[in-house]
């Protein structure tokens, strides 16, 4: 069973328990998160002027299009403001800004009639973040820049939660992956070989549940949930920012969701600056993470 709970004014520690329980939080959109929307589209409409981002794939070609995305997304991505901006997001939903540390947001482009469905504008299968490395604690952070339908939104597969799926995971090691990457990308024209991790079942991702929210509405959920990118045919494409985020007393407790079948290597714990100040989690934490895996120690062995 998924709780949804809507525009719930829960102190952060119920509220973290229960995202570690699969349920899914969604607010409606505030000044905050107004604020990180109205620079997105400042940046967006930039970049493809004069063309609308939500329309730019009917007019630009793939080239042309990946050419804006390749500044837009690191531009976004690595920009002063957009560090600030998730410190008011954080604020504004009451978490404690000297104990969440967040790692840095990304623009999503979801384009529609599968114009782009890799690189730059990856349309996501079925995934569970933690097969990427993170720890069990990690909580997504999801809003829509623009309106949103039922077509070109994201998808949760909560009958998942407690399901372990067979994948690839155990292949996968977060400094493996980020070390291969630039290597790749150094060696041009050398074929990436780097494991992804994916599902090697076939998915039943009906019923789907898929939540709307407002431009600037937030989804909060837990990065053990199995989701995916709705394949868009809604003509428009869909622009959305996520983040990701860890509570220092979580990790250091080892809480977060229970891992039903993750298995990777690695961990993303040097990634994410406290919200307060934008210094990283103290080393001693990163080390427990990256070499004793605490939280993925009993991952079932059927996966590996
Ligand atoms: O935006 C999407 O469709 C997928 C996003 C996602 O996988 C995430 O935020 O973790
Ligand atoms: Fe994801």
């Amino acid at each position: 069973m998924t709780a949804v709970y809507f525009n719930a004014d829960h102190p952060d520690d119920r509220r973290r328990e229960n995202l570690y329980a699969g349920a899914i939080y969604v607010d409606a959109a505030n000044a905050a998160t107004r604020a990180f929307c109205a620079f997105a589209r400042t940046l967006s409409e930039e970049a493809f002027a004069p063309h609308d981002p939500r329309d730019a794939q009917h007019v630009l070609s793939v080239d042309e299009y990946n050419a804006v995305l390749k500044d837009l997304k690191p531009k976004f991505i690595h920009h002063p403001d957009s560090k600030t901006l998730i410190r008011e997001v954080l604020a504004g939903a009451g978490c404690d800004l000297d104990r969440t540390y967040a790692d840095v947001p990304r623009l999503r482009t979801a384009t529609s009639h599968g114009y782009l469905t890799s690189g730059l504008a990856y349309a996501f299968k079925p995934h569970r973040d933690t097969w990427y490395s993170p720890p069990q604690c990690q909580l997504n952070w999801w809003l829509p820049v623009y309106e949103i339908e039922p077509g070109n939104a994201m998808a949760f597969h909560p009958h998942y939660w407690d399901r372990a799926i067979r994948n690839s995971s155990a292949g996968f090691n977060y400094q493996d992956w980020q070390t291969g990457g630039r290597k790749a990308a150094h060696d041009q024209g050398k074929k990436d070989t780097r494991v992804q991790s994916e599902a090697l079942e076939e998915l039943e991702l009906e019923p789907a549940l898929k939540l709307v929210p407002e431009p600037g509405g937030l989804i909060v959920f837990s990065a053990a949930h199995l989701h995916s990118t709705v394949p868009n045919e809604t003509g428009r494409t869909r622009l959305s920012i996520d983040f990701r985020t860890v509570h220092r007393d979580d990790l250091e407790a080892g809480r977060g969701a229970p891992n039903v079948d993750s298995a990777c290597g690695g961990t993303t714990t040097m990634d994410y600056l406290r919200a307060a100040d934008f210094t990283h989690l103290p080393e001693e934490l990163i080390d427990r993470y990256a070499e004793s895996r605490p939280d993925w120690a009993d991952a079932p062995a059927a996966f590996a």
